[in-house]
């Protein structure tokens, strides 16, 4: 018999260096197991597969990268090929000039005006997400409501609703892409050869077929009726005009940003408070602290914008779980140019990969860092973390533009559940983080979930 587990599932490192064999098992099975013990007690770690790779959990060379020298340091173009039969050159994955206009672009979409006008439409979704948890019969598999009520919430944003959208054969699609193509592409980061086989990449084809079948019906349709009059992201998108060359998107420019858009404008966020709903049925003393805090503030009506900063609790305890589970567990870069980075020399031609999972558990920058302690985001504690030890969202000019957004669904969504559920473990066997290109709780998070 198991005992009820105390600590948050966490993946135990390798202590020696991984042969090519070993690294191409651990980026198949699992690209968290591609961090050594090392990197969460060393500011870099540097190895090499075929060519040198650096590991990066140090917040000043992480400044250094994603603001003060950033121009040197494009997104992975290995990741950018993996993305791009999904996303082409949209906003995420282009450069320069075109990811300037791109961002100009959408970036009114989310800004924190607008955000707070599309809270409605969140308090509606956690309504709905109740309904559900309540005809669920005592337990359910969070991941799967929490993406449900995330997917809803961005085919409002995006598309003002989701007709066109069967959100559970999207998920599935999204999900095959994730482990196929996802996998499949870090043996590339590695430069393992080409023979080494890569047999997710067929099967996340047929994925990215029925994800984009499904978005250019969708925006067919929108073509058919008078594009304008719903101010969503896709009329943004179409009236979308580069102020110095006068071009638009061409349909196709369209049909890739609203697939990137619907894809991580819910899946993280879905992550983020699957994880949540789990770190608070393992420590139940800061779940009644939660409800309570939201029952005083909700009384038993579903959250909306204006009841936000009065749930500090709330966000903390979503931040938390971003620490310990960061959707988006790493980045990659690739140098352009020879530069010096904690104290070590990069040259071009290396790959950097930057592990947020493990520098948000790094021992010189977090006290206990396999706690979960969501009072280490209280706002006075908070002051005294730099910017660049935590970076769930990324940062400088790159950085989320969904974050205000994401933050707030996130909110939304658990301060009404949690004000009217009980959420405990269904099994002490905790599900193990496992990332492909997001950071999920495998096989799930199946909770019993009761009303408090
Ligand atoms: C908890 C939820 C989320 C997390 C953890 C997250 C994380 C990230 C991270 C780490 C980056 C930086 C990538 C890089 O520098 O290479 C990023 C970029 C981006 N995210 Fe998010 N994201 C979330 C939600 C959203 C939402 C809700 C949207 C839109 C609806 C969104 C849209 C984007 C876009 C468009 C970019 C690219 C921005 C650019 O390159 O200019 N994300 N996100």
């Amino acid at each position: 018999m198991l005992d009820r587990p105390t600590l948050p599932p966490t993946i135990t490192p390798h202590t020696r260096p991984l042969t090519i064999l070993q690294s191409v098992r651990a980026a198949r099975r699992n690209v968290l197991e591609l961090i050594p013990e090392i990197a969460y007690q060393q500011p870099i770690v540097t190895g090499r597969a075929t060519s040198r790779w650096h590991m990066i959990q140090d917040p000043a060379a992480l400044k250094r990268i994603f603001l003060d020298n950033v121009d040197n340091y494009p997104k992975s173009q290995t990741m950018v090929r993996m993305l791009r039969p999904a996303v082409g050159d949209s906003l995420f994955t282009s450069e320069g000039e075109a990811w300037r206009w791109q961002r100009r672009a959408v970036a009114p979409v989310f800004a924190q005006r607008n955000v707070n006008a599309l809270a409605p439409m969140m308090t509606a979704t956690a309504e709905r997400a109740s309904e559900r948890l309540d005809a669920a019969g005592g337990a359910a598999e969070m991941v799967r409501e929490m993406l449900s009520a995330t997917f809803d919430v961005i085919c409002e944003v995006a598309l003002s609703g989701r007709e066109h959208f069967d959100g559970e054969v999207y998920a599935a699609a999204i999900s095959r892409y994730f482990e196929t193509v996802g996998r499949a592409s870090l043996l590339d980061f590695l430069h393992v050869p080409d023979w080494v086989p890569r047999p997710g990449a067929i099967a996340g084809r047929g994925a990215v077929k029925t994800m984009h079948a499904m978005v250019a019906e969708a925006i067919a349709a929108r073509r058919a009726e008078a594009p304008g009059g719903a101010d969503d992201l896709l009329d943004h998108m179409m009236k979308a005009k580069d102020p110095e060359t006068g071009h638009s998107m061409s349909a196709e420019d369209v049909l890739h940003n609203m697939q990137f858009f619907i894809v991580a404008g819910h899946e993280t966020t879905a992550l983020a408070l699957s994880w949540s709903l789990l770190l608070l049925a393992l420590d139940l003393d800061a779940q009644e602290r939660a409800r309570e805090e939201a029952r005083a503030v909700l009384a038993g009506r579903a959250a909306g914008a204006d009841d936000l900063s009065k749930m500090p609790f709330i966000g903390q305890v979503i931040e938390e779980a971003m620490r310990l589970y960061p959707p988006v567990g790493m980045l990659a870069r690739d140098p352009r140019e020879a530069d010096v980075l904690a104290g070590r020399d990069i040259n071009p031609g290396e790959v950097l990969f930057l592990p947020f999972y493990a520098l948000h558990r790094h021992h010189l920058l977090w006290e206990r860092p396999d706690r979960f302690d969501p009072d280490r985001f209280s706002p006075e504690a908070r002051r005294k973390i730099d910017k660049y030890q935590y970076l769930p969202f990324g940062a400088g000019p790159r950085v989320c533009v969904g974050a205000n957004f994401a933050m707030m669904q996130a909110e939304i969504i658990l301060a009404t559940l949690i004000s009217r559920f009980r959420f405990d473990l269904a099994s002490f066997a905790l599900p193990k983080p496992v990332m492909a290109m997001t950071l999920r709780p495998d096989p799930g998070v199946r909770l019993a979930v009761t009303r408090a």
